[in-house]
């Protein structure tokens, strides 16, 4: 457990919603301990985590992609039956309607919450007990893990725990998510540890070495006093790592499926020098006087740009070390807030200069919008806005929550209209080519034989497993923000003006779920709702004909506005 309390800490960037850990003791008893919130705050009391025995666990740091930010979607998740399952799920299952609907009228297993990493363990869980047997081996284990490849589709980088029997690792079949195992002598007594985790930080921080990346497709199981043991579960498809990792999400000292994080960077930022001078051409190049980073991620690939172009690198942006990263918090408003609070702009580095801002991706504009206003503030002439990575327009369906693409600041817009509105002189956005390009060029360069390819569907849609009709109007309905806002904000309205019930207030207000057999119902509290709705067709139902007029004139137009929620 200590060591688990360790690796979150050096993974607290891929997930700051919920932390936990669960550990093995002898006798096959599993302890946990899990809540919401950041690492520091789950294990406040050091002396709890040292309380955890046991000489195997599983940890998990949680950035919610499905479900709600209920305390009880914390993992790793628990499953009493059969033998006793701990479950820690990096990814986003994109079939959980029908996980959901299959386990409950075909497998009649019970299910807790709305996150999907509950309905994989329980899969697997239904296959486990399929062998009929009072102790499972290895072959049994791969051979259920081998079926629940079959039931879930998506991208997940998973480890679990089996009571009393070890510890496995599993890699969806494209390597969208990542893992990878490393060893150390024991550090009491003979013998080996062994680690896994979904970045290699984690492994160099503890003393580990790296042995190597699980290979999309394939579990590993790591019986207790044994050796890993390795076996394709499931038909290797592609071999496609998530490029958002390169570009975001890890950190720069990890090296993922062999890439260096940080020469990607690198290199992502050499490419975006020449594109650069592409758009915007020499003379106004010649004028830029400082390349300036946005911190924390961009610092790498912008001091490679400036390198390029041969400007100075000036770290103009002073971030305050005591906020986190803004991007994966739940909500805009604290997103917007937590920008400002994040980032201070000092007035000497801007003043009278024509800057050249440098960030690694935009999503929602939240940041660069934000940051060009303080950049003029601070007096900069003219302020020219790069971006590493190329327009975000799809929503991110394997485990980054980047889901409503009326969200995304370049859904719809073109360059000049995103340039406008985050209020930049002029934008440059890498472009997709460069960005795979300078990927698989440091996979080449280190030495990678296998054609790599990458999993970029925000870029433009093409996603690299195949996605059902329907799920995308599904995701928009659980996970489109601005959509909840305004349905709620409606149906308070239709309350006030008397057009609707109490009752359908408590609609609005509670969302709505899906009951078992996959049809949209009213939610009993917010905890159990799916999709926030408003029930326009009930509204207009229950407009009363006392209701004075022009009242009546001014919902219809507000009931026809929300035309799309109905
Ligand atoms: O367009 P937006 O919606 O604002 O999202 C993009 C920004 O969010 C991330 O920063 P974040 O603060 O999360 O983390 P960082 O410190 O690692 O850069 C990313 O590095 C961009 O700066
Ligand atoms: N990356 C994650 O931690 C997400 C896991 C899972 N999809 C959840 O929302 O809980
Ligand atoms: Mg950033």
């Amino acid at each position: 457990a200590v060591d688990l309390h360790e690796a979150l800490y050096l993974l607290q960037h891929r997930g700051q919603d919920a932390a936990g850990i669960a550990t093995c003791a002898s006798g096959g008893r599993i302890y946990q301990l899990k809540s919401n919130g950041m690492a520091a705050k789950v294990f406040h009391d050091g002396a709890k985590v040292a309380d955890l025995p046991g000489p195997m666990g599983i940890g998990h740091l949680r950035y919610p992609t499905a479900g709600s930010s209920a305390n009880a979607e914390a993992q790793p998740f628990y499953v009493n039956s059969p033998y006793g399952i701990c479950l820690a799920h990096n990814g986003n299952l994109i079939n959980a309607t029908e996980l959901k609907r299959y386990l409950d009228l075909e497998a009649h297993r019970h299910i807790n919450t709305d996150s999907d990493s509950e309905l994989m363990l329980n899969v697997f869980a239904d296959e486990l007990s399929e062998t009929k047997k009072a102790r499972v081996n290895k072959e049994d284990v791969f051979a259920s893990l081998g079926r629940m490849y079959e039931r879930c589709q998506g991208g997940w980088a998973c480890t679990a725990m089996l009571a009393g029997f070890g510890i496995l690792g599993f890699r969806d079949a494209y390597g969208i998510r990542p893992l990878i195992l490393g060893s150390r002598p024991s550090l009491d007594g003979p013998g080996t540890d062994y680690m896994m985790a979904s970045e290699s930080v984690a492994l160099d921080q503890l003393g580990f070495t790296v042995i190597r990346d699980i290979q999309p497709g394939e579990a590993v199981i790591i019986e207790k006093g044994g050796e890993p043991v390795f076996c394709q579960v499931a038909p290797r498809k592609q071999y496609a790592p998530d490029i958002f990792e390169y570009v975001y999400f890890a950190r720069p000292d990890s090296v993922i499926d062999g890439i260096s994080v940080y020469r990607s960077r690198q290199r992502m930022g050499d490419r975006l020098a020449a594109r650069v001078l592409d758009v915007l051409g020499p003379e106004k190049v010649k004028d830029i006087d400082a390349v300036i980073p946005i911190p924390e991620t961009s610092t790498t690939a912008a001091a490679s740009l400036a390198r390029c172009l041969d400007k100075p690198y000036i770290q103009g942006f002073v971030k305050n070390r005591y906020v986190f990263r803004t991007f994966i918090m739940p909500e805009q408003k604290t997103r917007q807030k937590g920008v400002r609070r994040k980032l201070n702009a000092m007035k000497g580095e801007f003043k009278g200069r024509n800057v050249l801002l440098v960030d690694d991706s935009i999503v929602r504009g939240t940041t660069s919008r934000e940051i060009v206003t303080m950049a003029k503030e601070a007096g900069a002439k003219k302020v020219y806005f790069a971006s590493c990575a190329p327009e975000i327009t799809h929503p991110h369906i394997y485990g980054i929550d980047l889901a409503s693409p009326n969200e995304l600041v370049a859904y719809n817009r073109k360059v000049e209209d995103i340039a406008d509105y985050i209020g930049a002189d002029g934008m440059i956005f890498q472009t997709l080519e460069d960005l795979t390009g300078a990927c698989r060029e440091i996979a080449q360069e280190s030495g990678c034989k296998e054609p790599m390819n990458f999993e970029v569907g925000v870029f433009c849609g093409r996603y690299i497993t195949p996605v059902s009709e329907g799920y995308f109007d599904h995701l928009e309905m659980v996970r489109g923000e601005g959509r909840k806002i305004k349905a709620l904000e409606k149906a308070k309205q239709a309350v006030t003006h008397g057009i609707a019930s109490q009752k359908d207030f408590q609609i609005a207000t509670n969302g709505v779920k899906l009951d078992s057999n996959g049809n949209i119902v009213p939610a009993s509290h917010p905890g159990e709702s799916d999709i926030p709705k408003v029930d326009v067709s009930r509204i207009q139902a229950n407009a009363s004909e006392e209701v004075n007029p022009k009242v009546k004139d001014r919902m219809d137009i507000s009931i026809h506005n929300m035309g799309d929620y109905a």
